[in-house]
């Protein structure tokens, strides 16, 4: 298990009292200790800077209202802090002590947040209720991807898993599982009203995994996004949908729905056709921030050693401990289990999520499973670890991190 903080919160004015003893903090200057000592609603003193350290079985947090976190007891590194802001002093801050009255309490509180935004199973339900994602990628070269985030979604709790790709990626991909619907469309010069008719079904789109950089599909995929947009459609926008972001910002431009899921190289692509500036390497927080904000508070994931998760507002680390087999699809693994979870968040809404923006939430969640997956795959495949691996994982990375 890793180490959550969750803190810093700027912009909801809705701290309720707190959902199933989760606790944040109203707000959070980040500032360092010595500007601001801070003091936990439960009188526990912020431990001095020497002893923010995490240690294995001993890891429990300090303050209540700070922090969301969970302790670890199998020596993995955990995962920590949090720092949001307003401002752009943006240093890390994290906080540790060895002393906890109530370690079990508090490792059980670990990520409830995302589990309050998990829809429970029911014999009412209907098929469709726990979300019909659809993944639009997938190429003559990159079939793989589609499938990977795709069935990623329907493993994490999706009814109903949709591709959308090129007519010549169509009969490889019905042929990875039966269990996808797929589409052969996006080569069709008809791709974007063939897509709005599906559009209404759809709880979330997943854009970018294989997709390609073929200029028309590309063209094809701004009117899908444009489409989607119009309908307030949830979009998570992953590998080559992010190259196409890059050309057309406008695209996303203050969409509150959308998530932007960028590796490091997709980030700094990102970054400089955004803000024309390189990325600052000494300040990833203050990068991702000014990136979200310029965006106009779109969601961004930066993917890599420690996830960080914006919206202009605050930055959660997500730092649970995988592996060190970085093998190719794991980000697809992630921007499917984002696509649920971001409906899930979405419909949950911000007195499930105690006041934070839920897609922030929703990528805490897919952030930590994609991890999860990841070690728990490498613990029985090691260095042969692949994505495939990690998928047969995510039935037990969920129960693990949210139903446990
Ligand atoms: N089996 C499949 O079909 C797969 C297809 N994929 C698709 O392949 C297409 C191209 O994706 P690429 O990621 O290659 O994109 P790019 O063509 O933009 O290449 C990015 C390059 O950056 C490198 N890189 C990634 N993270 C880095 C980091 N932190 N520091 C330094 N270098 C880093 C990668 O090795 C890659 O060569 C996308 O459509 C993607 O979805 C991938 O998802 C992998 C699996
Ligand atoms: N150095 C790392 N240590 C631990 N986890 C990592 C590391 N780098 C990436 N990850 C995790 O792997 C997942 C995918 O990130 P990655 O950077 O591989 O994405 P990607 O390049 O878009 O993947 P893909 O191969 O699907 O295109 C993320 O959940 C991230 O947390």
């Amino acid at each position: 298990m890793g180490l959550w903080v969750l803190g810093s919160h700027v912009r909801s004015p809705t701290w309720g009292a707190g959902a199933a003893g989760v606790a944040l903090v109203r707000r959070v200057w980040c500032p360092s200790v010595r500007e601001r000592p801070l003091q936990g609603k439960d009188g526990h003193q912020a431990p001095p800077r020497s002893s923010r350290r995490f240690s294995g079985c001993q890891s429990s947090c300090w303050s209540p209202r700070l922090q969301l976190f969970r302790a670890s007891c199998s020596g993995r590194v955990h995962a920590k802090s949090v720092c949001g802001t307003g401002h752009p002093d943006t240093r890390n801050m994290f906080w540790q002590s060895t002393v906890s009255p109530h370690p079990a309490k508090e490792m059980d509180s670990t990520l409830q947040l995302v589990r309050n935004i998990v829809p429970t199973l029911a014999a009412g339900k209907h098929k469709g209720q726990a979300g019909r994602i659809g993944v639009v990628g997938g190429s003559q070269e990159y079939t793989g991807a589609p499938y990977f985030a795709a069935i990623s979604a329907l493993k994490v709790g999706a009814d109903l898993s949709h591709v959308f790709c090129v007519r010549e990626a169509a009969p490889v991909i019905k042929s990875y599982s039966p269990e996808l619907i797929v589409h052969p469309v996006l080569d069709s010069p008809d791709a974007v009203p063939e897509l709005e008719k599906w559009l209404p079904r759809m709880h979330a789109l997943v854009v970018g995994p294989g997709l390609g950089r073929d200029g028309l599909v590309l063209d094809s995929i701004r009117g899908i996004l444009e489409a989607a947009r119009s309908r307030d459609i949830p979009l998570v926008i992953d590998a080559d949908g992010l190259w196409l972001v890059a050309q057309w910002p406008a695209l996303i431009l203050g969409h509150q729905k959308a998530i932007l899921t960028p590796n490091h190289v997709e980030f700094s692509r990102l970054h400089e056709a955004v803000l024309s500036d390189p990325v600052d390497r000494t300040d990833p927080r203050g990068s991702i921030l000014k990136l979200s904000r310029a965006l106009g508070n779109v969601t961004v994931v930066l993917k890599g050693e420690h996830d960080l998760i914006s919206d202009g507002q605050q930055v959660l680390e997500c730092n649970l401990s995988g592996s060190g087999r970085r093998c190719g699809g794991q980000g697809d693994l992630l921007s499917g289990s984002l696509g649920v979870m971001a409906h899930w968040a979405l419909l949950a809404g911000l007195e499930k999520t105690n006041g934070s923006h839920p897609l922030l939430v929703a990528a805490l969640g897919a952030c930590s499973l994609t991890r999860q997956c990841n070690h728990q795959a490498f613990s029985k495949h090691g260095r042969s670890t692949t994505t495939s691996d990690m998928i047969a994982e995510i039935g037990a990375a969920f129960r693990e991190l949210f139903e446990a």
